[in-house]
């Protein structure tokens, strides 16, 4: 089952990519989630390719963050979500011959296991003929992403799946919609190179929240949501602001304060945990203002040679057959 080659060659069937997300957005904590994709066009998020159908399920596992995945392909997500998905359809389905790139570091803050839980679904429910919608296609994605954090959030599967800021609508048939965004904005995401497991990252959160705390909590995303549709951007911005995980996590992010401060000298709107960390991200107004925030968050940043900066859009595709 376990093959861990470097295989190259283009000898794919088919070819799937889901982007990197960002969970959270600082002020929507589990409810707001958006996927970014490099302005350079690389593809910053895996790809899973589908070699063929043969006897037994096989998984090659290639790409610069193959190094941080469980030895064994039969632990990765991928396998799992080709059962979670044919158990979903009732049925035994062709085995395939797999191949994923792992381009997203893991434990990262940049939606890595999402990322190839999105891809893997994505791509078998596409390859079988599309027997699952939408709405159950997410559904089994958030399920398959709360296996791995301890608890069924949508704010990475969601994003990385359809695209774009998604804000989750509890209780609602619809799951999540999607909210206007400024097409000027770019966002930094600069990633250290150490992890920080999901898991640990919600550990240190706070059990409960005082009728103040939630008040405020509510009021500040609702703020943020108002001013995006009224396109008030300065409000937009100050409504960036964390009030549940940023101040239980900055324990685990320590330089997350002074590298704040620093950018807001230079101009940057606002500078936030990505997800659960410790990739932060930097919002923008301009590619002259993320060249900027970008030089500065690798050269204070980045820690070790699995770090990676990346200058990025929002990516309103989402998953997609390449
Ligand atoms: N294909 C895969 N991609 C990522 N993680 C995987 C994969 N297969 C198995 N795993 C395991 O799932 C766990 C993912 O942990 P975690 O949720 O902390 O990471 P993450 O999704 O990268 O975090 P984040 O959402 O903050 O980026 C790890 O234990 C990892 O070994
Ligand atoms: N909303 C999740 C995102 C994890 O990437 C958290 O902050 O724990």
């Amino acid at each position: 089952m376990q093959h861990y080659s470097e295989v190259t060659t283009l000898d794919y069937l088919k070819r799937y990519y889901a982007p990197a997300s960002t969970g959270n957005f600082s002020v929507g904590f589990d409810l707001l989630g958006a996927a970014f994709e490099p302005l350079n066009a690389e593809l910053f998020g895996d790809v899973l390719d589908i070699l063929g159908e043969q006897a037994e399920l096989s998984l090659d596992i290639v790409g610069r963050y193959v190094h941080q995945l469980p030895r064994n392909s039969a632990d990765n997500l991928v396998l799992s979500c080709y059962y979670a998905f044919e158990q979903k359809l009732g049925r035994t389905l062709p085995r395939l011959a797999l191949r994923l790139h792992k381009n997203l570091p893991v434990g990262s803050g940049l939606g890595s296991s999402a990322c190839s839980i999105v891809v893997a679904l994505y791509a078998f429910n596409d390859y079988f003929g599309q027997p699952l919608s939408q709405t159950e296609l997410l559904q089994l994605m958030a399920q398959a992403e709360g296996g791995v954090s301890g608890s069924v959030h949508y704010d990475n599967v969601a994003p990385s799946y359809l695209g774009g800021l998604q804000l989750m609508l509890p209780q609602s048939s619809t799951i999540c919609r999607s909210l206007p965004w400024f097409e000027h904005w770019r966002v930094v995401l600069s990633y250290p190179g150490t992890v920080l497991s999901t898991k640990a990252a919600r550990a240190v959160l706070p059990k409960q929240l005082g009728l103040a705390h939630g008040i405020a909590f509510a009021g500040m995303l609702s703020r943020f949501v108002s001013a995006m549709y009224a396109k008030d951007e300065a409000d937009a911005a100050a409504a960036l602001q964390d009030l549940i995980a940023e101040p239980a996590r900055t324990v685990l992010l320590p330089e997350l304060p002074t590298l704040r401060a620093a950018l807001a000298e230079q101009g940057i709107l606002h500078l936030g945990i990505s997800g659960a960390g410790p990739t932060l991200f930097a919002l923008c107004r301009s590619d002259a203002e993320a060249q900027l925030a970008a030089d500065y968050l690798s050269r204070h940043y980045e820690k070790n040679q699995d770090a990676i900066t990346q200058i990025c859009r929002l990516s309103l595709a989402g998953a997609r057959a390449l």
